[in-house]
């Protein structure tokens, strides 16, 4: 908390309003703010002295009114200072710019009207991550950071709460949701926003690893251990250290390695294979799975004392189709993400698009909004995405309407796996076996694709 004391902060904005109460907010938790009404001041300033944190309006009124004066001045600024962090204040329409913001370098952005424990919170991530940065250590945080949690349904508040709330403990949680809910990301951010987030962030995909894969890479190994151990190799335990470890797809561990991790769990030692040294391990652990894990449980596939030890607090993910306008606020989002990437203006939306995005049911979640948006906006024609700029083909299990003689109609009333299953089998047969093209098309990862296939036995 020493970098938050001694921060110097610098706010411009025009409304004499806002520059007051900022004043009046920041003084008491950083140790000098300065305010400038003028942004065409602001070079002059920043000239003679430095800040460990500018925010900075988004809009001007006695300028262009383009609404992307803030990304002027926030370009201006980062000429200056490659290194500067910079805050964005912006009204509520502006989010789509502020995301574009993101992009070109800002640290965070807050939205008008501001809750104050909301805007603090992002100065003191703000101050501690410069600090961390001058230590030399930023780069890892800077790529946490760059994703933000986005979401304003009462279902995804009610998560943002959780993580706030449990970051800062060491409690095991146990995130559970359909795949691409964006477990990862979570599991990123408890760690973010705990105390260990200076510590190692390892995340492990064990749903993905063999038995014999599953000890080596965990716990790690003596040269000369098996055939293939020409050294000693650290596990993840090991490399977690004082961080974070996040294993993911935990549903999917056979029960000998369910048996192998609850020991380790208990004794909070691992021993590496062809070693009878135990290294004892410091690490917050968090897991994740799509499995339902407590079904698993009641049939005897999953450890109940296992459960036990991983869920002292458990975040359910909801899935996309549950989460309301977040769907359009995601959209624009990844919109606003892919458009400049492909060389193309930030498009808007046509409120037909809209209402099928809103309708579609996404079985992929936000993973497979992220990359319908990036197809979409690589095939559409003008600068307004239209209804048949998404195409969701077998996807589209909702509301299925004219289909093709022979074709399959999901039923409502069909169990989820078996509509998965029943896609999954259509979209490879659509891309004639390219699992890549496949797992793409599914907004699934390969491996994830591949465990899926396994478990349908497809
Ligand atoms: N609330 C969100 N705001 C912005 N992006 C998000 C959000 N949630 C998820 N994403 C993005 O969606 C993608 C999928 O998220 P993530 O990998 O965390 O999901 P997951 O639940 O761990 O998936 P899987 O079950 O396949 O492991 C990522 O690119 C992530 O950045």
């Amino acid at each position: 908390m020493a970098a938050v004391k001694n921060g110097r902060v610098l706010v411009v904005d025009d409304e004499t309003d806002v520059l007051f109460a900022m004043k009046m907010l920041l003084k008491a938790e950083v140790k000098e703010v300065v305010t400038e009404k003028n942004p065409e001041n602001l070079m002059r300033l920043l000239d003679k002295e430095r800040f460990d944190v500018i925010f900075l309006d988004m809009n001007f009124k006695s300028a262009l009114h383009t609404g992307n004066e803030g990304i002027y001045w926030l370009s201006r600024i980062r000429e200056k200072d490659p290194n500067a962090t910079v805050i964005l204040i912006t009204a509520y329409g502006d989010v789509e710019l502020a995301v574009r913001s993101l992009k070109e370098g800002a640290y965070d952005f807050i939205v008008k009207p501001w809750h104050n424990d909301k805007l603090l919170e992002t100065l003191h991530h703000a101050l501690e991550s410069k600090q961390l940065k001058q230590k030399g250590q930023a780069a890892k945080l800077k790529t946490d950071n760059a994703i933000p949690i986005l979401g304003e349904s009462d279902a995804i508040r009610e998560v943002l709460y959780k993580i706030d709330k449990i970051a800062p403990t060491e409690a095991n949680v146990l995130i559970l949701g359909e795949n691409g809910t964006g477990k990862e990301l979570v599991a990123r951010a408890l760690h973010q926003k705990s105390f260990r987030a200076d510590k190692p962030f390892v995340s492990v995909d064990v749903g993905a690893l063999t038995d014999s894969l599953f000890e080596s890479e965990l716990f790690g190994y003596k040269k000369g251990a098996f055939t293939d151990a020409k050294e000693d190799r650290i596990g993840r335990f090991e490399a977690a250290n004082g961080g974070t470890l996040f294993l993911d797809e935990i549903g999917n561990i056979s029960l000998p390695m369910q048996a192998k991790l609850l020991t380790v769990l208990q004794n909070r030692q691992v021993t590496p294979l062809g070693s009878n040294q135990p290294i004892p391990v410091d690490i917050r652990l968090i897991t994740a799975t799509n499995a339902p894990i407590y079904q698993l449980a009641a049939q005897n596939q999953f450890r109940k004392d296992l459960i036990y030890r991983i869920n002292t607090v458990e975040i359910l993910l909801p899935p996309l189709r549950e989460r309301g306008a977040d769907v359009e606020l995601l959209a624009q989002h990844f919109a606003a993400y892919y458009a400049p990437k492909n060389h193309k203006a930030i498009p808007a939306f046509d409120p037909a698009t809209l209402k099928k995005l809103r309708q579609h049911a996404w079985p992929g979640n936000i993973r497979e909004l992220q990359h319908a948006v990036e197809r979409a906006i690589i095939m559409a024609e003008g600068n307004v995405l239209q209804p048949q700029d998404f195409s969701f083909s077998a996807m589209e299990f909702d509301a299925p309407q004219t289909t093709p003689a022979g074709a399959l109609v999901f039923d409502q009333q069909m169990p989820l796996s078996e509509i998965e299953r029943e896609t999954i089998r259509r979209v490879i047969e659509k891309n004639k076996g390219n699992i890549s093209k496949s797992a793409k098309e599914l907004g699934l990862t390969r491996t994830a694709l591949y465990r899926r296939l396994n478990k349908h036995e497809i």
